[in-house]
């Protein structure tokens, strides 16, 4: 076992004994207190079941077989949760064929940030995940279900409905997603053909063609942005089946993992030893292979937030020292766009989940005491799914080597010694940067700050060629209580091609960025933000700031006493069309980024 990986599994086991003894009580009261269905009235009974066949209902009633409660985020705008519409009846399907029954218990709402991007939608983008995670919470309230299933899949949603899920750990809980749509144009491809079309060079009916050439058809984005990153948690955390994610969504072994799935649930829903309820599942080992995972991959910015949240929900004091600590341990193992050329179905064919949970499992930087849906330890997870006998999945043979390293790379000859995400701290405050996708030659970078209140101000100078020398690009006021932390990515051709001029540009915000940055160094997630109190709110237009990815800092060369005799700029006005007015109340109770940005107010 790698030490760093063990100390720190240490560390958050002590750190969180209090918040997580309390948090396993509860679940273990709910459980002997209001079992699932057993405190329900007839009336009660009668309603939750109205809807049913004469059978169903009679295998109900008798209450000596699971009902699995279904969240269901399906919707026609996401291409990754089109394929979900399809899901409930074939869980019904398994579940009747098992002698036990389904039901939808709730759908969730499900934002695409691919389409709300630099759009004013995007600042409900974050608060979605705990409306989500209170959906999530709404549906399982019924308390009508031995077991529930998750069908989710995009950036805010799987965050959500596990943070609500694990309201619900006394019950076995399992996701299912729907896997990545078939490659389309390159992503590097598009991202030329953005920078080409902002300076100007194209334009939008070829701009169009392209985005459409990439995204075109029913199922997950392929680049390893948010999306992916949530299904590569999923199953380091052991609440997806493995190797599952990655399958296309019409993968003939997709049936019988949604089958397996189902009877999964059925058997771990029993009481006695098989019980499998979702707090045995989701712990500190678990969590701690999750981060592990994560900055192997290089993966989304966003989970530093959403894995915090996620934690905290579970009594884990999971804070970003925890990735800090870990990431000089877990070298970088994948190059997908937009940590390299290649894509998640290259990804997939390299070798997936099961070629990558190997290698880090053969370095010793998996805990090995841990649970999933199948059972304990990690065997499965380290094992493609094929078909076996009578249409099951199972997991056999050996982990697989790498088909291709300059997607998968091995422990011996990894893309770099650390992992893909950096903390950076400094007079500013504490913020992350993910240099998995950066040129070394850009880790650090110093000069002079341009200030800007928003994205549109940025996009404006820019076409009016006032950026053309090197740059900070501060954009304040876009933290979780200024606006609701919304990502900044569109601004990623612009300042990329800034960078292709042979400016030296980095971005630095209290705000976030997409899964699918990366190329400009940008240290984001700034706490404190602007908007509470952050010194971020005193820069001021050619101050100088220092970015130091290696170093880990991130520094503005003003004195402390310049600084504090500084008035602070004020919040502009917050707007409130296309709904953001109704999120005044989250914005004025959400905690910092560091703590996850919720507003739920966990121990
Ligand atoms: O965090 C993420 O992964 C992104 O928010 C992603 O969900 C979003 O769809 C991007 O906007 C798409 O990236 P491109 O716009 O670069 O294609």
């Amino acid at each position: 076992m790698n030490p760093i990986v063990e100390q720190v599994t240490d560390d958050l086991r002590e750190r969180s004994r209090r918040t997580r003894g309390d948090y396993l009580d509860n679940c273990r009261r709910t459980r002997d207190e209001l079992p699932p269905r057993k405190r329900l009235s007839c009336g009660n009974l009668a309603h939750g079941y109205a809807a049913c066949s004469q059978d169903e209902k009679a295998v109900m009633a008798r209450m000596e077989s699971a009902n699995i409660g279904v969240i269901n985020a399906y919707n026609d705008m996401l291409s990754a949760h089109q394929p979900l519409h399809a899901y409930p009846d074939l869980i019904k399907q398994a579940a009747w064929a098992l002698g036990a029954t389904a039901q939808v218990a709730s759908g969730v709402p499900a934002m695409c940030d691919g389409v709300t991007q630099g759009q004013p939608g995007m600042e409900l983008s974050l608060f979605s995940r705990d409306v989500v995670a209170m959906a999530t919470a709404v549906g399982l309230s019924h308390n009508l279900f031995d077991a529930a299933v998750c069908l989710g899949i995009c950036d805010k949603i799987v965050p959500g409905m596990l943070i609500g899920a694990l309201q619900f750990a006394h019950l076995p809980i399992a996701f299912i997603g729907s896997g990545p749509m078939a490659s389309g144009i390159p992503n590097h491809e598009k991202a030329a053909v953005r920078q080409r079309h902002a300076q100007g060079k194209a334009d939008d009916a070829e701009l169009l063609a392209v985005e459409s050439a990439s995204y075109h058809s029913p199922g997950t984005c392929t680049f390893y942005g948010t999306a992916n990153s949530n299904q590569m948690l999923m199953e380091m955390l052991g609440v997806q089946l493995p190797g599952s994610s990655f399958l296309h969504p019409e993968d003939p072994l997709r049936p019988a993992l949604l089958d397996r799935t189902v009877s999964a649930l059925v058997q771990a829903a029993a009481e006695g030893p098989g019980h499998i309820p979702l707090y045995r599942v989701v712990d500190e080992a678990s969590i701690v292979n999750a981060v592990v995972g994560l900055l192997a991959t290089g993966g989304s910015t966003n989970h530093t937030l959403h894995l915090v949240a996620i934690a905290r929900s579970a009594g884990i004091q999971l804070s970003l020292d925890d990735f800090h600590a870990l990431s000089p341990a877990v070298p970088l193992l994948t190059r997908i766009y937009p940590n390299g050329s290649a894509d998640i179905n290259d990804f997939q064919r390299a070798g997936g989940m099961a070629c990558l949970a190997g290698e880090l499992r053969h370095g010793g930087l998996l805990n090995e005491d841990v649970m999933s849906l199948l059972g304990p330890g990690l065997n499965a997870l380290c094992r493609p799914p094929t078909p076996g006998n009578n249409g099951e999945v199972q997991w056999a043979g050996d982990a697989p080597v790498s088909a291709d390293t300059s997607v998968l790379a091995t422990l011996s000859s990894p893309f770099a010694a650390e992992g893909g995400l950096r903390r950076l701290r400094g007079n500013l405050g504490e913020c992350v940067i993910k240099v998995s996708a950066v040129d070394p030659a850009h880790y650090r970078i110093s000069a002079p700050v341009r200030v800007f209140a928003s994205q549109q101000s940025l996009r404006e100078a820019f076409d009016a060629d006032a950026l053309n020398g090197d740059m900070i690009a501060v954009v304040r006021f876009q933290g979780p209580v200024a606006n609701g932390m919304p990502e900044l990515h569109k601004l990623t051709p612009y300042l990329g091609v800034l960078q292709d001029r042979g400016h030296r540009v980095a971005l630095v915000t209290d705000g976030r960025m997409s899964g699918a940055s990366g190329k400009v160094p940008a240290a984001i997630h700034l706490t404190p933000e602007a908007a509470a109190g952050g010194m971020l709110a005193r820069v001021r237009d050619g101050d100088l700031i220092t970015l130091d990815a290696d170093a880990g800092t991130l520094e503005l060369h003003v004195e402390a006493s310049e600084l504090a005799a500084r008035e602070s700029v004020p919040l502009p006005d917050s707007a409130s069309t296309l709904g953001r007015g109704l999120f005044g109340a989250m914005r004025a109770r959400v905690s910092d980024a560091a703590s996850g940005a919720s507003v739920f107010q966990f121990p």
